[in-house]
């Protein structure tokens, strides 16, 4: 029998959301063990994500998890975030340390790089994000690691991975078998035609 190694669920909101979206994310939430909600939206000026995220960052403080601000150092200082996502071009991790302080995680993007894994761990990364490991619809993407890379990872380094892209409950297993320390994942919960609690529970046979 192989063995799983453990991973856990990262949900990424929709890059739009509705009135609906905090009895969706409850719903969600309802569907299974959620380790991290990343709020990323896209189009929207920061006082209007700050004024969405209110009800969000609530009921996730209430079921206690990790509520991730993409993009924006600023934003998630500004909330009281428990943590950043930042891309390439959103800041640099040392930076996010010193205005955010001690608490809170910091998560980069590195594409399908070892080199910018490296650097981010080195300028104090909480976790590295490889992706996207397979065709999504929710961002246009130009990278396409192996999974290979995230065994690579977590052979050599203790800080966690993350894998994002196109993940689904049918093509994550080798994501997990290769060391992966969580799913990142947005349509494949949010689209899931049983609803977003359907989408929750899909994840959990195979998350180990
Ligand atoms: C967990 C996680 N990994 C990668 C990304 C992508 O971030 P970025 O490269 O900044 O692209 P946008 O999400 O801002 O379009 C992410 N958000 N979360
Ligand atoms: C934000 C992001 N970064 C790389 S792929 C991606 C989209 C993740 O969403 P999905 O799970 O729907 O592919
Ligand atoms: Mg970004």
């Amino acid at each position: 029998m192989t063995h799983m190694p453990s991973c856990q669920l990262y949900l990424i909101s929709p890059p739009a959301i509705g009135p609906d979206f905090p009895a969706q994310l409850k719903a969600a939430l309802d569907g299974g063990p959620v380790a991290a909600v990343q709020l990323r939206l896209k189009g929207i000026d920061e006082h209007e994500i700050a004024r969405l995220a209110v009800p969000l960052q609530a009921l996730c403080a209430e079921r206690e998890v990790a509520f991730i601000v993409n993009d924006s150092i600023a934003l998630a200082k500004r909330l009281g975030a428990d943590g950043v996502h930042l891309g390439q071009g959103d800041g640099d991790p040392a930076e996010a340390r010193r205005i955010l302080g001690p608490g809170p995680q910091i998560g980069v993007t590195c594409h399908d790089s070892r080199h910018l894994a490296m650097e981010a761990g080195e300028a104090g990364a909480d976790y590295v994000a490889f992706g996207a490991f397979y065709p999504t619809e929710t961002k246009e993407t130009s990278h396409r690691p192996e999974p290979d890379i995230l065994r690579w990872w977590s052979s050599l380094f203790e800080l966690p991975c993350v894998a994002i892209g196109g993940i689904t409950a049918q093509n994550a297993r080798p994501l997990v078998e290769a060391g992966a320390d969580f799913l990142a994942v947005s349509g494949a919960v949010w689209n899931h035609p049983d609803g977003p609690g359907a989408g929750v529970a899909a994840f959990t046979p195979v998350l180990g």
